[in-house]
């Protein structure tokens, strides 16, 4: 039988992001870290049961020593297990081959449109039975926990038909009950438009609207409903109306904008009130604007402009513009095939002008509130879930200048240490 409590004590730096969890932070907010220097925190029943200087705690369960199992981090940096907001975590296959393709110049739309792109992986993943698609998922949920995730978000949107949309939610469904990562479903039934309804998209936006959307909904297998809205796939008056659609049946919106090329969506996520709007590499100054009023949430992909070697969101003058920004990396197998959301913090600093601080907010509380878990994770804060991770560095600082290195060493999720000296217990 294992101890009853964890005891993780004297760390270089407890990263707490205490007084967050109401929502998202914004401008000078996302600076503020709430570090407690030579911190220890007490883990029980699956909860962050207590947090602060190492003497304190010591003070406070002195006496119950025995019952727990202690870490220590001494020299090492604690923070909230990251969340990623964003991901296509179950399909199939997998499109190196257009990888290569576009290192000879071909553009990804060209590649879309030419029958490839989410096209081939809907292909691949419709063929791929329910095994097989929980197995290949499984593989990268076990990647994404080493890298410190604890918490993700899973879309749906290689499936294009009821049958195989609903296929890919069950097999987030069955991820989510058997293995320790919380993951949050999205339903993407509007991520492209197939081939078959290329002449008549208008009749695939019904489809997903009339059928899809009520389907997903009654069978409880989605929270928030997305959209891709972009130039040649959905417009923003189909996007809107598929969005509030979603709504109707209590599904709650979130919407790829401005990818690939500006195209009004960060204005369309203002309007219909979404919970977040991702990419943004071309969003507009006045779509911003709006964005940071309606408080809509801007998850930003630094990973896919990487791969797909385009300009990176303008994340520095999203925050100035007090809009409250999250990344994620955007794992797909097209436009961005990394687990690595450590990789995607470094791009964070070095390719959209945040800084260490920001990028851990907006990779945990600020990703936490981009799935609507700001109340249960993103924080080290009592009551909350006992979700954390142990970097083997001295500051956080060091995790963004040393880049390209996971720095995980461990990894608790509810109370359990999942990840143990960088690889899975
Ligand atoms: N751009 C739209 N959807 C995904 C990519 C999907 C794919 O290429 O398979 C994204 O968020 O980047
Ligand atoms: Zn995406």
């Amino acid at each position: 039988m294992g101890k009853q409590a964890l005891f993780i004590r004297h760390a270089n730096e407890v990263i707490t992001l205490k007084g967050s969890s109401e929502k998202p932070m914004t401008k000078e907010q996302m600076e503020e870290l709430h570090i407690v220097k030579g911190g220890s925190v007490w883990l029980e029943d699956g909860k962050i049961h207590a947090v602060g200087p190492d003497e304190e705690l010591l003070a406070t369960y002195q006496a119950r020593l025995e019952e727990a199992e202690v870490i220590d981090a001494t020299g090492q940096v604690v923070a909230p297990g990251f969340v990623d907001p964003h991901t296509h975590l179950v399909f199939a296959g997998s499109r190196e081959n257009e990888f290569n393709m576009r290192l000879q110049g071909s553009s990804y739309m060209d590649i879309m449109n030419a029958g490839g792109g989410i096209h081939a992986t809907t292909s691949a993943t419709r063929e791929a039975d329910h095994e097989q698609l929980y197995t290949e998922s499984k593989r990268r949920l076990d990647k994404f926990l080493v890298h410190g995730v604890t918490t993700i978000e899973a879309k749906s949107g290689y499936g294009l038909s009821l049958e195989h949309e609903l296929k890919q939610l069950e097999v987030a469904k069955r991820l989510n009950d058997s293995h320790c990562m919380d993951i949050v479903s999205t339903f993407m039934g509007a991520h492209a438009v197939p081939g078959d309804y290329k002449e008549n998209p208008e009749q695939f936006v019904d489809l997903v609207i009339n059928e899809m959307i009520p389907k997903v909904a009654e069978l409880g297998l989605a929270e928030f409903n997305d959209v891709f809205c972009e130039h040649g796939v959905f417009t923003p008056e189909q996007s809107k109306r598929i969005l509030e659609a979603g709504r109707k049946h209590g599904l709650q919106p979130k919407i790829h904008a401005d990818e690939i090329e500006p195209y009004g969506g960060a204005e369309t996520a203002a309007e219909v009130g979404a919970v977040s709007a991702d990419h943004l590499l071309k969003a507009s100054d006045e779509g911003m604007k709006m964005m940071a009023e309606k408080g809509v949430i801007a998850v930003l992909l630094p990973g896919t402009a990487f791969f797909l070697m385009a300009e990176s969101a303008n994340g520095r003058k999203m925050i100035d513009a007090g809009v409250p920004v999250a990344l994620s990396t955007d794992c797909n197998p097209g436009s961005s095939p990394t687990v690595s959301l450590p990789l995607i913090m470094n791009l964070g600093c070095l390719k959209m002008g945040m800084t260490p601080a920001e990028v851990i907010t907006a990779t945990t509380i600020n990703a936490a509130h981009a799935i609507n878990r700001g109340h249960e994770v993103g924080s080290i804060e009592v009551g909350k879930k006992a979700d954390l991770v142990i970097l083997d560095v001295p500051n956080y600082m060091q995790l963004q200048y040393h880049y390209g290195v996971n720095h995980t060493k461990t990894v608790i999720k509810n109370g359990e240490v999942v990840v143990d000296e960088g690889r899975l217990v």
